[in-house]
This record gives C-alpha cells, structure tokens and sequence, in this order.
C-alpha cells in the first residue's frame, strides 16, 4: 500500500466544463484551449501563472501536452501527458499533486477533451489496446457496449435488480441534467421512454450507454500559499487513492479497484461514505454506478434495491449532479475530469440551480481502460471545501 501523504499544501481550483455538443465545429486542440482559458478565468489567473500542464485526450495526437503549451504560449518546467481513458485525468491530478508538493510546478493546469467525427469514435474503440483490436474486433464485439451489457446481466442476477431500478437511477441523472446547462441530453427523461429505447446490446439500451459528445473539462492544481489560492473558495484534497489491475482480468468486473482501495481512503480522510454531502461516480453505465458504490461501501448486495429508490432516486445522496456523463455526454478523455469539475463546482457554490446546500465533504471517482472484460483501473479522492 502507498505511504499516506500530507495533502494540505495542496489547493484545486478553477474547475471548467466547455459545453458538451454532438459533432461540434471546435477541434481539440480548440477545445482544450478553451477550457484552458475558461479555468484560468474562473481561477483569477493569468496565463504566466502557469508553470506546469498535463493534458488527457484520445484525439489530440499527433500533438502532445508541449504542442498544446507552444499554441497557449506557456512556458512550463513540467508537463505530462496521459491517455488512460476514463483514468488519465484523475491519473494526471495524482501527478500534479506531487510535483506541487515536491516544489516542481506552483501552478499547474490539466485539461482533458476530445472532438470525434462518428468515424473516429468507431476507430477509437476497435483499436483501443492490441487485445480488442486482435480479439473483439473480429467478432463485431470491439465496442464496451457489448462487455458492460454482459456485466449488467450479472448484476442483474446477483443484486435481483430489473431494469425499473437502473432506471430510476437514469432517470434522477437526467432530473440533475435538466439542471445543468452543458449538459447535451436535458430533457425529463419517463419511464416508459427508458423501457421502451433502442437496444444495444441486450439487456442495455441506448439510454444506458454514455452518449458520445464533444467537450472539454480543465482545472487548476496550486500551492496552498501561492497569493492565488485564495481567489475562490478553497478545495482540499483529503485523500487519493488508485488502485489499477487488481485482478488480471480474472474477477467478474462487478468489484472494481474501489473495493481494494477503500479501506485506505476512508482512513485516511478520516470520514465515511454517510459524510458525503456530493459524489460523482464514473458513470460509463448504470451497472458500473453501482459496482463502485457497492465497492466503497454505500450500500450491501441484499439493499442495493432499496439504496436506488430511496436514496439515489429521491437526491439524497446527490449522486451525479451534473447529470453524470449518462446524460452531459462523454467527451472522450473529458471523462476523466467530469465528476471532479462538479464536485468542486458544488463545494464552491457555483453549481447553480441544482446547488447541494452547505457542500463541504464531496467524492470522485474515476474507472476505466476495458482490456477484453472490464475496466482495469480505478481512483477516488476524498475533498474538503475550507
Ligand atoms: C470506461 C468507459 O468509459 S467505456 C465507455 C466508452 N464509451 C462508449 O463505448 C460509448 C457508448 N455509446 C454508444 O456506443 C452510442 O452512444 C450508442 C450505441 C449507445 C448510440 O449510438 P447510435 O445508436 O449511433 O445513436 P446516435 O448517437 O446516432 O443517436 C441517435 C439519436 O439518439 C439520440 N441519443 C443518443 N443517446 C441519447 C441519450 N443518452 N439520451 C437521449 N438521446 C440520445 C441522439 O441525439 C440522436 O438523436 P437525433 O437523431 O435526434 O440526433
């Protein structure tokens, strides 16, 4: 296990989400600059400020982390580039965090976005590792859709859930979506409306896949006695932990990387699952929501129907506030950063209309790299409002 760490030095800030749009006009280099410069606006920070990048995007390349910080005219003495899909960002923060500490970089700014054409999506996941693409692709099998399809038949029969209860919890991301103006799926989403969508791959429909979306997500890790860590309500980190192929492919996808890590998390921000005032769960698809709440100890199998109705379909546990990817869309490696931005976003008040009262203690989670069965890394901080 990795020796716990003074966080304290250590302030977020500057938590931005472009827009999520279906085939927008913005390239990602674009998008990523702009959230750059939202980040740096939301933060009170200038450009010079800046003296370290990271930089999580499947469709960036052929650029990399030094070509984005040539186009924003930054000079940096540390950068990083990470393309651990659903873990680069979170992964990137792990990173940063360090070199603040460590006295590499006082200011560093991580931005995570992709822009995909329908064609580069589909070339996205039939190439994603040598396995799917030796394997899966063959098969027609390449997308994750199929994998987490077979995932939530599993849950289905180990927790006795039915499709009524995912989409309950659907549902309520789309009620916070309503609430989220860069969310790209808004509408109140019915009952009937979920039973009765597309299938994909059975037992998942359209609405239980993460729809595919353009967008770009950034934020700013800072010294805690840098004159700017006060220019908006501070957000400590309280504990960060990872915990990545932690089975070899050889479990059955249900228990992530959360449940090894747990233990150390909690002890270590010296609170429990019943303190989180917000949580953002990687929300890929409603089974692996729950796989990772089960895993950190929100609920045992034999509630798990009774945790969806009364806490996660009412809103007491905010769960997702920003709509989740499920209904604001993933953007790629945006993913990565999605839950993160909206839990500061509600720890500093600026979440708008769907505002948690009184935020203070708030949980992120990251989840992702599918191999041939499921997701093979996982990450969770623990933050505190000051
Ligand atoms: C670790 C990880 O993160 S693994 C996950 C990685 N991500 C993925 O694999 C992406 C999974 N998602 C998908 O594969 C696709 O979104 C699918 C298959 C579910 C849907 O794709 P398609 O069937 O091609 O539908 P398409 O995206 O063209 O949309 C068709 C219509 O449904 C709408 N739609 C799609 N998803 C949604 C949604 N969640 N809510 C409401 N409407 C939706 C679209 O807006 C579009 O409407 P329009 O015709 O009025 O414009």
């Amino acid at each position: 296990m990795t020796p716990s760490f003074n966080l304290e030095t250590v302030r977020l800030l500057g938590a931005t989400e472009v827009t999520y749009t279906r085939r927008g006009q913005l390239g990602t280099s674009e998008l990523l600059a702009q959230a750059f410069k939202q980040s740096l606006a939301t933060a009170g920070l200038k450009a010079s400020d800046i003296d370290g990048l990271g930089v999580a995007s499947f469709t960036h390349a052929p650029d990399r982390a030094i070509d984005l910080a040539w186009k924003l005219g930054l000079t940096v003495g540390w950068i990083m580039d990470d393309s651990n899909g659903g873990a680069s960002g979170l992964n990137i923060l792990q990173h940063a965090i360090r070199a603040v500490q460590a006295g590499d970089a006082r200011c560093i700014a991580i931005v995570a976005g992709d822009h995909f054409q329908a064609k580069d999506f589909q070339q996205l996941v039939e190439n994603y590792n040598q396995t799917t693409y030796d394997h899966l692709r063959p098969l027609g099998a390449g997308s994750p859709n199929h994998r987490f399809a077979m995932l939530t038949a599993n849950q289905m029969r180990k927790l006795g859930l039915e499709r009524a209860d995912y989409a309950a919890l659907v549902m309520r991301q789309r009620l916070w979506a309503s609430m989220n103006p860069a969310a790209v799926y808004r509408s109140p989403m019915r009952l009937d409306e979920y039973l009765n969508a597309p299938q994909v791959a059975d037992p998942l429909t359209r609405l239980d896949c993460v729809p595919v979306v353009d967008g770009a997500n950034a934020l700013i890790v800072m010294r805690a006695d840098h004159p700017a860590a006060h220019n908006q309500p501070a957000i400590t980190v309280k504990a960060l932990r990872s915990a990545h192929n932690i089975d070899d492919q050889q479990g059955d996808g249900l228990s992530t990387g959360l449940a090894t890590l747990a233990p150390a998390l909690w002890a270590e921000s010296g609170l429990s699952p019943a303190q989180m005032d917000v949580v953002s769960i990687y929300d890929d698809y409603p089974v692996m929501v729950l796989a990772q709440l089960q895993d950190l100890g929100f609920f045992q199998a034999d509630d798990a129907k009774q945790f969806i109705h009364e806490s996660i379909a009412t809103g007491r546990l905010p769960l997702n506030t920003s709509g989740g990817q499920l209904s604001a869309g993933q953007a790629g490696a945006a993913c990565s950063l999605h839950g993160l931005v909206e839990v500061m976003r509600q720890l500093s008040a600026q979440a708008g209309e769907r505002q948690v009262a009184q935020a203070r203690y708030g949980l992120v989670t990251g989840y992702g790299m599918v191999e041939y069965r499921y997701g093979m890394c996982s990450t969770a901080l623990v933050l505190e409002a000051l």
